[in-house]
């Protein structure tokens, strides 16, 4: 291990297998034993270790964008029942709004070479720490009630971390690209199997966004989702018992029994919903005279208001046509408003393009292309060019 003043080199000897209690560190044996670089990044007062493979080391940028700034929104840590402590939002917040920008304090790589010394690696890297950020790592520790860590690799690995994607120096290190974030804020975010808000990673910034994706009223707790809330409960539970060793307390995990099968029925009809071979395609559905003009329209609004019961405005798919993932709720808005045009019902068809518009707007997603056409289609619905089609069969029926 090479040490100069301000960073350290750590070597894989190849040979020695470090046991890591972290449950989502991972060692691997490559082929070559890998170098790592140990280093402070410039971010933020709180400080930044990272311990990045030698290749992702050099592709860092030297600067990064400032943290976005947003409307102050005064996040507050407080006690959260059956969750210890949790992230709550004093103001109302709409959806779309992002609620804060965090830089992490510590990286590490998913993978490590099972020959580097991580013990000491992870001494190195909380020593670089400022002390007040370590203390506020030990009150993390300390406040989920479990036992005094006995070193800096067992505080580590109590954190949950992010997964954050790193640019790596060509396609053959994608196997290296993924890294742990520990954020101190962040990291309070409790779980929810119907989460008020999800976060991104922002390479520019080199920061973890945290955005609204329904209303939060104020006084509520702001949660993320931990694992795939589309599954059934006891796949949740069994997820979320495994990977983080706890029983969720959210309020879809604490229904009745009856209440609890419905919530899984909902969670079913939504992840099946776009590649379901008893739903006609809209194709089809205009074209066949036997389709009821409400039957795909009726499966659209359900799919809406299970959305909302369930809280899963977190769920987006794949488009079929371009394989961009779009979030669920705009694509059956978008499938209302298509289906109003095919019947041409101008009255449905302007509340709907105007919601899918709208619903657009608050998330960032309305490019200025998408707004020129809706605005079109307000103004002369018959240029949609799926207008009329669903009629059409009607009077040929
Ligand atoms: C990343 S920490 C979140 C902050 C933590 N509650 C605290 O007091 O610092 C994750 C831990 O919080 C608790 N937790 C998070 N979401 C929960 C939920 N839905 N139900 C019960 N416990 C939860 C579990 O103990 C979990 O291991």
């Amino acid at each position: 291990m090479d040490v100069s003043s301000n960073y350290t080199q750590l070597r894989a000897s190849g040979h020695i297998a470090w046991s890591t209690s972290a449950p989502s560190l991972r060692t691997f044996y490559p082929a070559q034993p890998r170098t790592y670089i140990v280093r402070s990044l410039d971010l933020s007062q709180s400080g930044c270790v990272a311990m990045l493979d030698a290749g992702i080391d050099r592709l860092m940028p030297s600067r990064f964008n400032l943290l976005p700034t947003f409307k102050p929104s005064n996040i507050t840590l407080q006690t959260s029942p059956g969750k210890g402590l949790g992230l709550f939002s004093p103001n109302m917040v709409y959806p779309g709004e992002a609620l804060f920008a965090e830089h992490p304090i510590l990286v590490l790589p998913y993978a490590v070479d099972a020959g580097v010394p991580l013990r000491e690696a992870y001494d190195d890297m909380l020593s670089r720490l400022p002390a007040q950020t370590r203390q506020e790592l030990l009150y993390f520790c300390q406040s989920t009630g479990a036992h005094e860590p006995t070193s800096a690799q067992h505080l580590i690995s109590r954190i949950t971390p992010f997964a954050i994607p790193l640019s790596v120096p060509n396609r053959d290190s994608s196997d290296v690209e993924m890294h742990r974030g520990v954020f101190l804020k962040m990291s309070r975010c409790n779980h929810s199997c119907g989460p008020n808000a999800v976060w991104r990673w922002d390479p520019e910034s080199f920061s973890l966004i945290l955005t609204a994706i329904r209303y939060i009223n104020p006084g509520e707790e702001i949660t993320i989702a931990y694992t795939n809330v589309s599954l059934p409960q006891h796949e949740r539970r069994f997820n979320l018992r495994r990977s983080f060793g706890f029983r969720c307390a959210c309020e879809w995990c604490t229904l009745d029994h009856k209440s609890v099968l419905e919530s899984d029925a909902a969670r079913f009809f939504l992840s099946t919903f776009w590649d379901s071979p008893s739903r006609p395609s809209f194709k089809a559905w205009c074209q066949e005279s036997f389709y009821s003009s409400d039957t795909l329209i009726l499966d659209h609004q359900r799919a809406l208001r299970y959305i909302q019961r369930e809280g899963l405005e977190t769920l987006s798919s794949a488009l079929p046509s371009t394989g961009i993932h779009m979030s669920d709720t705009i694509r059956h808005i978008d499938a209302i408003s298509m289906c109003y045009a095919a019947l041409e019902d101008i009255d449905k068809f302007a509340i709907w393009t105007r919601r899918a518009a709208e619903e657009r707007e608050a998330f960032n997603v309305l490019g200025p292309d998408r707004k020129l056409v809706f605005s079109k289609w307000l103004s002369n619905p018959s240029c949609c060019p799926v207008w009329g089609a669903k009629k059409s069969t009607y009077l040929r029926g």
